[in-house]
């Protein structure tokens, strides 16, 4: 094993989230890594291949590979990631002592929309967007943070617009984090692309307010028969773009709700990022490596072509793209190389 785990960062259903640092390069390099005990490893698996496919956005979560190794004696299953240093969208939102000005917010949501954009158009559905699955990278533009898309833990394929499964009473049983859900998925279990901007509404709400959405709910039930029935309020203090950016994404019939592409042209967010980049990033291809596996942990740390970059470096550079053992990578394709990190955001 060419790593080792520093200390742990947190718990999910599946196992553990540590901070990993290769051995042979101590304290240089940080990445996380979700673990789960081999036999109860199935959703961290397909995360893993989910993130694999998603490969390519700088708003999506990075994947460097996976590894078995073995923990107290038990097969343990790892995945490797990107280490956000500035924790999630939630801590963001409710560690700070005031509320996000609109700008801020509205950059942030730039970069989800973006996020968002690109899952859906590789064929998925995150299907759990919320705060807490959103992770924060400081060094951003303006003294602003960069964030990404996390957690595809539940994420769905999207094969047609809608996914069904007919197993359920003709349609899939609601996912995700319920005070985040969408009308149509708690109703009738819906669950398409559509979902995902429902629950970015409810994001930019609390980025807004400092304040969860349906906040006056007292239990499951009464959450379940608001989300059904009732129209979730606009805030109140927040400018007119901002108002109608959100009754956009919260509509409640899911067929004219916006979608991603359309929010990013919207001027809550053009008032604020330049257009043209909006376009270009929305327009760029796909950077599918052409690797029909991860990359083991083995290659990612002992291949020579790895850079290892000295510390005042890290202050002035916003990326290193790495390039893969010559037996894996496929450049002839021309394709992005898998490795990618951002240097820029990890504490040294
Ligand atoms: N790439 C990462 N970098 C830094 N911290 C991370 C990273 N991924 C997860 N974490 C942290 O680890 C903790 C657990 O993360 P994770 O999202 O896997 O579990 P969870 O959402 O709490 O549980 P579950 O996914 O089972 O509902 C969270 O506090 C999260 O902030």
């Amino acid at each position: 094993m060419s790593w080792k785990k520093l200390k742990l960062l947190g718990r999910g259903s599946y196992g553990t989230v540590s901070l990993a640092t290769p051995l042979t390069d101590y304290y240089t390099l940080f990445a996380a890594v979700k673990s789960a005990e081999d036999n109860r490893s199935s959703s961290l698996r397909v995360e893993g291949q989910i993130l694999h496919a998603l490969r390519g956005s700088d708003y999506v979560i990075k994947c460097f590979g996976e590894d078995v190794s073995i923990e107290n004696g038990k097969k343990t299953y790892n995945l490797l990631l990107e280490y956000a240093a500035g924790g999630t969208l939630h801590d963001l939102i409710h560690k700070s002592k005031t509320v996000l000005g609109e700008s801020e917010a509205a950059y942030y949501a730039f970069q989800i929309l973006v996020g968002i954009c690109h899952v859906h158009r590789k064929g998925f559905i995150h299907c759990d967007l919320k705060p807490a699955y959103i992770l924060v990278f400081p060094g951003g533009q303006h003294g602003l943070a960069n964030v990404k898309l996390a957690d595809f833990g539940l994420s769905l394929r999207s094969e047609t617009n809608t996914c069904w499964d007919t197993s359920v009473k003709k349609c899939r049983r609601r996912r995700g984090t319920l005070l985040y859900a969408a009308p149509e998925s708690v109703v009738c279990g819906i669950q398409d692309k559509a979902v995902d901007i429902w629950a970015f509404g409810c994001i930019l709400v609390e980025m807004l307010t400092r304040k969860r959405v349906w906040s006056e709910c007292k239990n499951k039930n009464e959450l379940k028969l608001k989300i059904a029935h009732e129209k979730l309020e606009i805030p109140d203090k927040i400018s007119n773009d901002a108002k109608d950016f959100l009754s956009k994404c919260l509509d409640r019939d899911h067929n004219s709700r916006w979608n991603a592409e359309m929010l990013l042209n919207h001027s809550f967010i053009t008032n604020y990022v330049n257009k043209k980049m909006i376009h270009e990033l929305i327009q760029r291809p796909f950077g599918d490596a052409g690797l029909k596996t991860l990359v083991s942990l083995e290659h990612l740390f002992t291949t020579t072509s790895f850079y290892y970059p000295h510390n005042s470096y890290l202050r002035e550079s916003s990326s290193i793209i790495t390039s893969l053992p010559e037996t894996n990578n496929n450049n002839a394709t021309g394709d992005e190389p898998l490795l990618w990190m951002n240097f820029r955001n990890l504490h040294i």
